[in-house]
């Protein structure tokens, strides 16, 4: 099978005052398509770097990426998010404020095309809006007509994931997107994240410092530590590991 994702010695350095610093070294990285990848480590060790190489929010100093066939290592940030779709751990970062919940999803409908508002074709996509709102089971389909900044964080952390997979993007970037929910909510976007990515069966990598979270969910865990990684476990390799095992990577 085609890899959808290689990462090839891919190094990133950065200048700190008379110094290179080095945030990445030689990563390589392998993603099937349908890879569902969780990634953990400690504060610092370079994962949301990890993400904003492949984004192209940061240059490589070395190294080769590819993804779904096309070498995007040095594409521009806008052209890669045709094809690359990121969540972040602020709910206000994923969704236009002022924009009611069906405009924002309008948008994200068009993703890499011409972005145009047209009342009437917003009204006719509204019946498949409040479907697909109705999924994330916190009432979303109900604020439609809502700006976002009126909604709570888990509706609109719940927003941005159906924003992030509306068009389905090749690789889907999770980055720490439940950290800033409380349990209960943080729990139930986890179940919207885990069946729109298995449903869709997107290749996504989602980062967390929930080791719960890390053995629960997708079918992959990589382990970064300063700026490399230092384990990668399948599937049956993963069965093995407890929160226990997890925590001697943290010291
Ligand atoms: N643009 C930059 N310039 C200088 N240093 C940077 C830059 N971006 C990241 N760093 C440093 O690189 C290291 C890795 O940061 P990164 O944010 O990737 O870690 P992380 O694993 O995502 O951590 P956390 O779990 O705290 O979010 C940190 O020491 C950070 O301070």
């Amino acid at each position: 099978m085609t890899d959808q994702l290689t990462l090839e010695h891919v190094a990133v350095n950065v200048a700190v005052e008379t110094h290179v610093k080095p945030l990445l070294q030689a990563i390589d990285l392998r993603l099937a398509p349908g890879d569902y990848v969780c990634v953990l480590g400690t504060n610092g060790a370079g994962k949301s770097t990890l993400f904003n190489a492949i984004t192209g929010d940061i240059p490589l100093a070395a190294g080769k990426i590819t993804l779904a066939g096309q070498e995007i290592s040095h594409e521009k940030p806008e052209k890669r998010a045709r094809l690359i779709a990121r969540v972040f751990q602020d709910p206000k970062m994923g969704t236009a404020p002022r924009m009611t919940v069906a405009e924002n999803l309008a948008l994200a409908s068009r993703r890499g095309q011409r972005l145009t508002l047209a009342s009437r074709q917003l009204r006719q996509q509204l019946p498949a809006f409040a479907q697909l709102a109705a999924q994330t089971g916190n009432g979303l389909e109900k604020a439609l007509d809502k700006p976002t900044e009126q909604l709570s964080g888990g509706q609109r952390q719940a927003l941005s994931l159906l924003m992030a997979t509306l068009k389905r993007p090749e690789l889907l970037l999770l980055d720490e997107h439940t950290a800033a929910l409380d349990p209960k909510t943080s729990e139930a976007i986890m179940a919207v994240t885990d069946k729109l990515v298995t449903q869709e069966q997107l290749t996504c990598m989602m980062i967390t410092h929930h080791l719960e979270d890390a053995l629960k969910y997708g079918n992959r865990l990589i382990i970064l530590s300063a700026g490399k990684i230092v384990a990668d476990y399948d599937t049956k390799a993963r069965q093995q590991l407890t929160a226990a095992d997890l925590l001697t990577y943290f010291g």
